[in-house]
């Protein structure tokens, strides 16, 4: 008989439900549990759900739960906690999240849960290290979502300026997830050109003064998109989806995560957004690329950022 993959959701708001969505038209997941705070909401997201199976491309059996309903699960997603508002940055949510996460972590690790965590839970970098923490788990079956999301929004910005198909477009942001993020401009790479050679190649239509406002919009459009509509959550959602199937599927994909450094770009004791390989056991392998001089400088100050946020936050549950 076939394995049956079970995957358990956790915080069914605009990102968790979005992703619920996703993953029933993808036809990824054989079971989905639906588990949240407002038992209410998740209970009415099965039902919204259950409506569209019919017009689904295969069949998942979805249910709202609790988190007994972890102990058989393969991953546990976690969506929950605050999102930012207007103005907010993301690292402003680590207090309330960290005590959120602390709450859902030791009720999945309760549950007997041995399978993998996926967070992207801001700040989601700082939440996968306490995942990690909370759960005792082996660090590569503890992931973050990472810079997923702020790679493919990168991958869509050069596809509008070359005028080429995103999925054409090969290139990195990497760091935190957030306002230190760096783009990876030495290995950005169309169809085997550089964005280099790609300039060079039509420079009356291209400069590389254009690639630093490209980057900006890319790091900043949460806060574009939070402005105008209060939350970001369908790019995450599908970000997510793509990571579940390289997890299920065991696909041995590479996609920028936020992973366990060890020594990888010089950092150690710290989860950060890397390229690495995914697969059915997690993170198979952090994938080291040649950063350029001052795309170091860029990856020390974000892994800076990230270790000052959760400094006092190890500090404070070290010591409970
Ligand atoms: N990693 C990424 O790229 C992205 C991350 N996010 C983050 O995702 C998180 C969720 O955002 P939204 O869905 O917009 O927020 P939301 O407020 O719509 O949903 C959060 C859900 O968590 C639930 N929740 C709160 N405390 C809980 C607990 N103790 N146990 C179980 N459920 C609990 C709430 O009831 C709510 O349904 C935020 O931290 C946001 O910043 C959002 C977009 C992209
Ligand atoms: C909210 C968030 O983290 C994002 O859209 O990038």
């Amino acid at each position: 008989m076939e394995r049956v993959n079970r995957i358990a959701l956790i915080g069914t708001g605009f990102v968790g439900s979005s992703y619920a969505f996703a993953l029933l038209n993808q036809g990824v997941g054989d079971e989905l549990v639906l588990i949240d705070v407002n038992k209410e909401k998740s209970e009415g997201d099965a039902m919204d759900l259950n409506h569209g199976l019919a017009f689904a491309p295969s069949y998942t059996k979805i249910w709202y739960g609790d988190y007994s309903d972890c102990a058989s699960a393969d991953l546990v997603v976690i969506t929950a906690g605050a999102n930012q508002k207007p103005g907010e940055t993301r690292l402003d949510l680590v207090e309330k999240n960290s005590a959120i996460f602390k709450s859902i972590v030791d009720q999945v690790m309760g549950s007997g849960f041995d399978g993998i965590f996926l967070v992207a839970t801001n700040p989601v970098d700082i939440l996968t290290y306490m995942t990690w923490k909370f759960s005792g788990l082996p660090k590569h079956r503890v992931i973050g979502s990472g810079t997923i999301l702020d790679t493919a929004r990168l991958r869509y910005s050069l596809g509008e300026y070359f005028n080429v198909d995103s999925r054409n477009v090969h290139a990195y942001i990497m760091g935190e997830h957030g306002d230190s993020e760096l783009p990876a401009w030495s290995h950005a790479n169309i169809g085997g050109r550089t964005v280099f050679d790609r300039i060079k190649d039509n420079p009356e239509k291209y400069s590389e003064r254009d690639l630093t406002p490209l980057f900006e919009g890319v790091r900043d459009a949460a806060y574009h998109i939070i402005q105008r509509k209060g939350a970001t959550y369908y790019g995450i959602a599908m970000g997510l989806v793509r990571l579940t199937k390289a997890i299920l599927h065991n696909e041995n994909s590479i996609l920028t995560v936020s992973a366990y450094l060890n020594g990888e770009y010089d950092e150690k004791d710290i989860y950060i957004g890397v390229p690495a390989i995914v697969n059915r056991s997690g993170v198979r392998e952090i994938l080291q690329i040649d950063l350029d001089e001052l795309e170091e400088a860029q990856f020390a100050n974000s892994a800076k950022v990230l270790r000052d946020t959760l400094n006092p936050v190890l500090e404070k549950y070290n010591k409970e």
